[in-house]
């Protein structure tokens, strides 16, 4: 259910000057959970996000018979495979959840039950149960709730699917095909595939486990991803800060015109959020990246940008959020598959930043912002942890923007308020570190 409480978004008496330590990614904890779930013996992960959709996804992988150590909010886990059998799943919001898991549950002993938030129900689904029919599964239902009929075993092979809607199909069934009897062959039919960055993780997360995995990129036929069968090794794995959690208190910089540092930057990265680092320089900010540590010093005032964001959507509810403070017109491009994510994201930032006076038009596939003078009002965030963050980077600037269920952004970053009213003090440049 909806909380529609109000949470005051602070205002910045002045440029912010911070340093912020962010808890682990979203994407990669849970594809080494899965990873660890299929593996051949006992894996740890060290620095794991506890959230909403990783505690989603490790309830689920116990209940399907894996054995994982770790009390609420630990952040080192131990996963031991285990024998695969009947269990109900609850999905949440969260789309690693829904369209990883389906895929490994096929190889369970028994029937796995789905399902998950009201709102959850509207996400493209089909695209990935329909796959794993043809891969020679035996699925009740087209989307939230659906069952997977587990056998043990599934044949796996050749599939075309339309991923357009979401890379998360071709993740989903790329991260358990190793375990299938013939492992998978998923080619794309249809307009591009976007985040594609999160298949790069997928592909490299495999192949970081042992499993054979070939790519357009090397020598596999375009649009078509090659996973061989084989065991999935144990792996001792370290999280990376979550990146696109990064992005809403850099962006507290960019809009302030002060300076946050976010330490343990991973100098090479297929995490998506770590593009703001060019879209921040090239709104006027200065980024660098040093000692580990990605510090981004605000201008004077932001330009508008036109930026291409289909391989890194996440990152749009922030750069719409600084394009509304920006000193010219924005557009943002190359999102239409954003109206499938947690909400419409393209029509709830339109409606949200048009509330506070701004001037934003929906595209087909995108969004077009003119800069506005903004004035204070309600923004509602639609259950979206990303949408309640873009409100608080603009209640920075523009005095009393109060924000509807701020809790919503435990879905990947729990204690978020509490992290930014620290960033806001004046000693925060210090450190502020993340729930150990
Ligand atoms: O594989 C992943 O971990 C994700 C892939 C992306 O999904 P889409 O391809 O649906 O945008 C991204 O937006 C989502 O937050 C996480
Ligand atoms: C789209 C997102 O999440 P999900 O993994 O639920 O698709 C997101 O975190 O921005």
């Amino acid at each position: 259910m909806v909380d529609v409480s109000l949470w005051k978004a602070p205002v910045a008496a002045s440029p912010v000057h911070a340093s912020v330590t962010l808890p682990g990614s979203k994407s990669i904890t849970n594809r080494a959970l899965i990873l660890a779930a299929l593996a051949s013996g006992p894996s740890t992960i060290t620095g794991a996000l506890r959230s909403r959709d990783t505690d989603l996804m490790i309830d689920a992988l116990r209940a399907l018979g894996a054995r994982i150590d770790g009390d609420a909010g630990a952040t080192t886990l131990r996963v031991a495979p285990g024998d695969l059998g009947s269990a109900t799943v609850d999905c949440g919001l969260a789309g690693t959840v829904m369209r990883f898991l389906p895929p490994l549950a096929a190889l369970s002993n028994g029937a796995v039950a789905f399902d998950g938030d009201e709102q959850a129900r509207t996400r493209p689904l089909n695209t990935i149960l329909d796959a794993l029919r043809g891969l020679g599964v035996d699925i009740d239902g087209d989307g939230l709730p659906f069952t997977v009929n587990g056998h043990g075993q599934v044949s796996g092979g050749v599939v075309t699917i339309d991923a357009s809607g979401s890379s998360q199909f071709v993740s989903g069934l790329l991260l358990s095909a190793a375990r299938f009897d013939l492992g998978v062959t998923v080619r794309h039919e249809g307009r591009s595939v976007p985040s594609m960055p999160h298949i790069d993780m997928t592909v490299e997360m495999l192949r970081e486990a042992g499993v054979r995995v070939q790519t357009p990129g090397d020598g596999g036929d375009a649009d078509t991803w090659r996973v061989f069968p084989g065991p999935v090794d144990a792996v001792d794995w370290v999280i990376e800060p979550d990146l696109s959690n990064a992005t809403p208190f850099l962006a507290a910089a960019a809009v302030t015109g002060g300076s946050v540092g976010v330490p343990l930057w991973p100098a090479r990265t297929t995490q998506p959020g770590d593009a703001i680092r060019g879209i921040l320089t090239d709104m006027g900010a200065d980024v660098s990246l040093a000692d580990s540590t990605l510090t981004v010093r605000g201008p004077r005032s932001l330009r508008g940008i036109d930026v291409d964001l289909h391989d890194i959507g996440e990152l749009t509810p922030t750069v719409a959020a600084l394009a509304a403070l920006a000193d010219g017109p924005s557009t943002l491009r190359g999102i239409a598959h954003l109206r499938g994510h947690e909400t419409d994201r393209l029509a709830a930032l339109r409606t949200e930043i048009n509330n506070l006076g701004g001037a934003v038009t929906e595209t087909d596939d995108g969004l077009r912002i003119e800069p506005r003078p903004l004035h204070g009002g309600a923004w509602h965030s639609y259950a979206d942890h990303r949408m309640a963050t873009a409100g608080a980077i603009l209640g920075l600037v523009v005095p009393g923007v109060e924000i509807e269920d701020i809790g919503t952004t435990a879905k990947t970053l729990p204690g978020f308020e509490a992290l930014w009213e620290t960033m806001l003090k004046p000693s925060s440049a210090e450190q502020i570190g993340a729930p150990s």
